[in-house]
Order: structure tokens, then C-alpha cells, then sequence
């Protein structure tokens, strides 16, 4: 709880770099709408969280401005690696990343200092005249950029001719009605653009685990500055123990598997009644065939070791089962 004379300091967008000044809080962002929409609502809840002014920084990344595809530009690690130097440089002092974007290797001298309240990590259909997956015309033309989402729309309708995609939000969401009948993204990225209304069905989790990480924020911080103020009353205020939780599952199982962003994995991790479960799928790129794995502990929040044992596990079951076969696991990390 804040005290009650907390002044709550103001939220700006700079116009180009800000110098570091004594009580102001810089936080980085991509430009996109979904990257300012995500930061935007982090920074104001870090300005009610320490009464500081913050900044919003925006950091053009060369996966910003680029258009090669995501696999020529070496995967999402683009987008992370340019606010990491900014960070580093000193020209922002937090950095807000969707979470499964960010590469599970660690990266020296940097921390990740909270992961607020998830958003819904399911996968979203977005297709033509309202239709549901099940009810798209046989053949029908369908959009997305992801191998675990390809496989997944495989296997649930091999008849599916599945096509590459890339480009923001509203790019991909344009070619609906035009030369696709749908496309699937991430329901997060919609909710938090405004886009909710195109989403014509949420696929369930248990059939249709998304990227590890998915829905959920990171937000990165020099890692000198982790237990420093004003940061550490931010983190406290804006972590999630339970998102925290799920996403170190997921992730942690993402890195025992040597996988990278580009591979054809699904994770949910869920908590309910005082479990921590993870349920894990490997595919087959066509989705003509899959391997799964459910793993459940007792959770206990004061041990930040069990999601990453959970994690690991649950990799070791997938791995005993011939994922690394299956599949192509490797890839930029
Ligand atoms: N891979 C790109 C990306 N990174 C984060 C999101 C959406 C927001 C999120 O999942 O947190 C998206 C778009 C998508 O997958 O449709």
C-alpha cells in the first residue's frame, strides 16, 4: 500500500534521449503500439509505486525498421538485445519486454526485476465473417509466422493450408478477408492494442499450449540496481508472484530443452489450489504428431528454486521421450 502522502509523479513520452536527472526513472520501449501500450501501463503504475516522474524512452531497434523475416534477423532477440545496451549505456533505467521475447540464457550485468500480473496467454484466431477454426472452409488459407502455431494448426486440421506471416499487429490483421480467411496471434498482444474485437475464438490452453512467457511482462533493470531504490519499491509493487512463478516454469523449461524462440514448443503453467503444474507439448513440424508431459508440485512462494525445477523436469520427460527427434529444437536463445 502506498502511504497516503505518496506524491504520484508524472508519466511522459521523451521526444529523444533523456539525460539521467536526480528523481526521474527512464524506462525503454519499442515504438510499436503494443510495446508503448505495455510500457505505458507499467509506467504509470511505477510512478504510483515511488512518487518518481517517468519517462518513457522509445529505442528503435533494427527489428523495428528491418524488413527481412524474423528467422533472417536471427529471431526476437533483436528487439531485446537494443534495449539491453540501452540499459546498459545508461540511457534508460528499466526496460519493458514481452517476456517471450526475451532469450532464457542470462545476460551479463542484466536482472529481471519483476514480472507483473500476466494477460491472457492464449492463442487467438482472428478470422473472416466471425468463424471458429472448426467451422473455416476446408483448405481454407490461414496466416502465422510461428512453427509451434503452424504444428498446432496442423494437427487439429491437416487440411489447413498455413502461410508466413509477419509484420505488426495491424499488418497481420489487415490480410484477414484479403488473401487469408484468418490469422492466429497472441490474445495478449490484441487485449492490450485495443483489438480485442477481432478475435473470432480463444483457443484453450490444454489443447493449444502457447510460447513460454506469452502474456506476461519482464521488466529488466541493470543488475546493480535490483535491490537499489527506487527500483526494488517499483518491482515490489508491480511483481506477481504467481505470474513470476508460471513464467520461470515455462521458461526454465524452454532452457533445459536448449530450445530456441523459433521452436515448436507450447508450455502452460498454471496454479491452482496451492499447485504449481506445467504442461509441456513438443511437435512435429507438419503436427502429425506430438509429445506431452503434465508435471504438478506443492507450491511454496518462499522457494524460488521449485518453478525451475518444475521446469527442468519436465524437459528431462519431454527430452527421455525423443523431443530432440522430433522436433528442431535448436535456434537463436
Ligand atoms: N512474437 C512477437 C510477439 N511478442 C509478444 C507478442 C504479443 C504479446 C505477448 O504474447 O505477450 C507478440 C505477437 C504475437 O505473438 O502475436
Amino acid at each position: 500500500m502506498l502511504p497516503p502522502e505518496t506524491p504520484i509523479g508524472r508519466v511522459f513520452r521523451a521526444a529523444g534521449p533523456q539525460p539521467a536527472r536526480a528523481g526521474l526513472i527512464r524506462i525503454g520501449t519499442r515504438g510499436s503500439r503494443l510495446a508503448l501500450a505495455q510500457s505505458t501501463t507499467v509506467a504509470e503504475a511505477i510512478a504510483a509505486a515511488t512518487g518518481r516522474d517517468v519517462a518513457l524512452v522509445t529505442i528503435t531497434t533494427h527489428g523495428d525498421v528491418s524488413r527481412e523475416s524474423l528467422a533472417q534477423l536471427g529471431g526476437t532477440g533483436v528487439f531485446v538485445s537494443a534495449l539491453r545496451e540501452a540499459l546498459l549505456a545508461g540511457a534508460c533505467d528499466l526496460a519493458v519486454h514481452s517476456l517471450k521475447d526475451l532469450p532464457t540464457g542470462p545476460c551479463e550485468g542484466i536482472a529481471i526485476g519483476a514480472i507483473p500480473v500476466r494477460a491472457d496467454a492464449r492463442d487467438a484466431l482472428c478470422a473472416r465473417d466471425g468463424l471458429s477454426l472448426a467451422a473455416l472452409p476446408a483448405g481454407a488459407n490461414i496466416g502465422t509466422g510461428s512453427p509451434r502455431r503452424a504444428a498446432q494448426l496442423l494437427a487439429a486440421r491437416p487440411d489447413l493450408a498455413v502461410h508466413d506471416l509477419r509484420g505488426n499487429v495491424d499488418t497481420r490483421l489487415g490480410r484477414v478477408g484479403t488473401d487469408l480467411d484468418a490469422v492466429v496471434l497472441a490474445a495478449a498482444g490484441l487485449d492490450r492494442s485495443g483489438l480485442s474485437a477481432a478475435i473470432t475464438e480463444r483457443f484453450d490452453l490444454s489443447g493449444v499450449p502457447t510460447a513460454p512467457g506469452q502474456g506476461a511482462l519482464g521488466i529488466e533493470c541493470r543488475a546493480a540496481d535490483l535491490r537499489a531504490q527506487p527500483y526494488l519499491a517499483a518491482f515490489e509493487a508491480l511483481d506477481d508472484p504467481e505470474a513470476h512463478a508460471c513464467a520461470l516454469a515455462e521458461r526454465s523449461l524452454l532452457a533445459a530443452l536448449e530450445a530456441g524462440c523459433a521452436a515448436p514448443v507450447g508450455a502452460a503453467a498454471e496454479l491452482r489450489d496451492g499447485a504449481l503444474s506445467l504442461h509441456a507439448t513438443v511437435y512435429r513440424l507438419d503436427g502429425g504428431e506430438q509429445l506431452d508431459v503434465t508435471l504438478a508440485e506443492d507450491w511454496d512462494p518462499a522457494d524460488p528454486e521449485l518453478p525451475i525445477t518444475l521446469g527442468r523436469a519436465a524437459a528431462r520427460e519431454l527430452l527421455a521421450q525423443g523431443a530432440a527427434e522430433l522436433a528442431p529444437l535448436g535456434g537463436d536463445r
